[in-house]
């Protein structure tokens, strides 16, 4: 426990994403009695009368913005209307309504897309605005960066203390397995089990397995998430720049190819056939190392490698998926 006590009020909207759920578990491994949860159905987050009444009703100190529109590649490339207008909605209703009922400490989610296409490797957080963006994930991109530029106006004018993290891609339970909607590591999961299950002899992989991600497991993003939202105020502060975004790259620091990963989900799961790759499909952004020095310098790293949290999510997952 650290600058929120146990029973500060943290409010965690999407409470039941990947995300979401998994910093539930944790604020609650850790504690924490206090926590202000609605799920879709009780609170659309798109309404900005309804969640300017729920936060004048509840009064949170605390705030995780964990909802948002989110999808894999293809889903961003289908409905890009939909990623940036409801993004925006979202993030703007809860921001305003965070500083009209002064939250003390909000943390947004935003994600690694934000950065330009043709990046330095890795990329540290003074690239953003630098470049280009990818195209395949620009409409959410552009939300998540207004979102960031929300945070620090807000604490410009206003003197709020939000902050924007951007964590790479991310896994686990409670992920979203849907095969054309979902991630990819979901997605070969998913895959990967159907083909073991039908004893298949191959399994398709979208674009040419050349990319590179960067992956972190959803329990590890949500110790990094509390362990921001509980630093002290000074060295909290030190995020909290005029000239420069509150900004925090959250990751491990190491990629693989999509290539490898779908070797290395084959490996968990006990897949033995062909790779075939489906090269109509788009490959995105060809690389997105996040640079985490700033984090690590803070004293956080991650702890769950690669294989062993595909083999986690699977262990937890494999009953609901053939
Ligand atoms: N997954 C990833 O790889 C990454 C995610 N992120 C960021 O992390 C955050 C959480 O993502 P993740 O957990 O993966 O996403 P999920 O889709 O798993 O969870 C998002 C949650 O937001 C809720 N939500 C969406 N729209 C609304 C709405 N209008 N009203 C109320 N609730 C709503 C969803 O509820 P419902 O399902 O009922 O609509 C869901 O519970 C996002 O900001 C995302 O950008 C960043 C980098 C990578
Ligand atoms: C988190 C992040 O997530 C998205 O960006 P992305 O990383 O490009 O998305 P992705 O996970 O869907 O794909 C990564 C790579 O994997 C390849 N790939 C192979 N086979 C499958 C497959 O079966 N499904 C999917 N989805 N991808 C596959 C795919 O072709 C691509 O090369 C954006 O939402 C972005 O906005 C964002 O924030």
């Amino acid at each position: 426990m650290g600058y929120m006590k146990s029973d500060a009020r943290i409010y965690v909207a999407g409470h039941r994403g990947l995300v979401g759920s998994a910093i539930v578990r944790e604020l609650t491994r850790l504690g924490y009695t206090n926590l202000v949860t609605r799920t879709h159905a009780e609170l659309d987050l798109l309404e900005s009368e309804a969640v300017s009444a729920f936060f004048a009703a509840e009064k949170p100190d605390f705030v995780v913005l964990a909802a948002a529109k989110v999808g894999g590649i293809l889903a961003n490339n289908t409905y890009p209307a939909d990623f940036i207008r409801d993004n925006l909605d979202i993030q703007n209703n809860i921001i305003e309504a965070s500083y009209t009922n002064g939250v003390d400490r909000l943390l947004f989610l935003g994600s690694s897309c934000i950065y330009p296409k043709m990046a330095p490797q890795p990329m540290p957080e003074s690239c953003l605005l630098t470049g280009p963006l990818e195209p395949t994930n620009r409409p959410y991109a552009l939300a998540k960066i207004a979102g960031i530029e929300m945070c620090w106006s807000y604490n410009r004018q206003y003197g709020t203390k939000y902050l924007a993290a951007m964590p790479t891609n991310l896994y686990g339970p409670g992920d979203n397995f849907d095969l054309n909607n979902s991630h990819v590591l979901p997605a070969l999961i998913r895959k990967t089990a159907v083909a073991k299950a039908t004893g298949a002899k191959e399994l398709v992989v979208w674009g040419t397995g050349t990319p590179k991600r960067e992956l972190l497991y959803s329990d590890d993003l949500a110790q990094a998430v509390v362990f921001l939202m509980n630093l002290d105020e000074g060295t909290y502060g030190t995020l909290l720049s005029e000239t420069e975004p509150p900004l925090i790259n959250i990751g491990t620091g190491e990629d693989v190819t999509i290539r490898e990963l779908a070797e290395t989900v084959g490996r968990v799961i006990g897949f033995e056939g062909e790779l075939v790759f489906d090269t109509t499909k788009p490959d995105g952004t060809p690389r997105k190392l996040m640079d985490v020095t700033k984090l690590n310098g803070l004293g956080w790293k991650y702890s769950v490698g690669l294989e062993d949290g595909i083999r986690r999510t699977w262990d937890l997952v494999k009953d609901s998926l053939v």
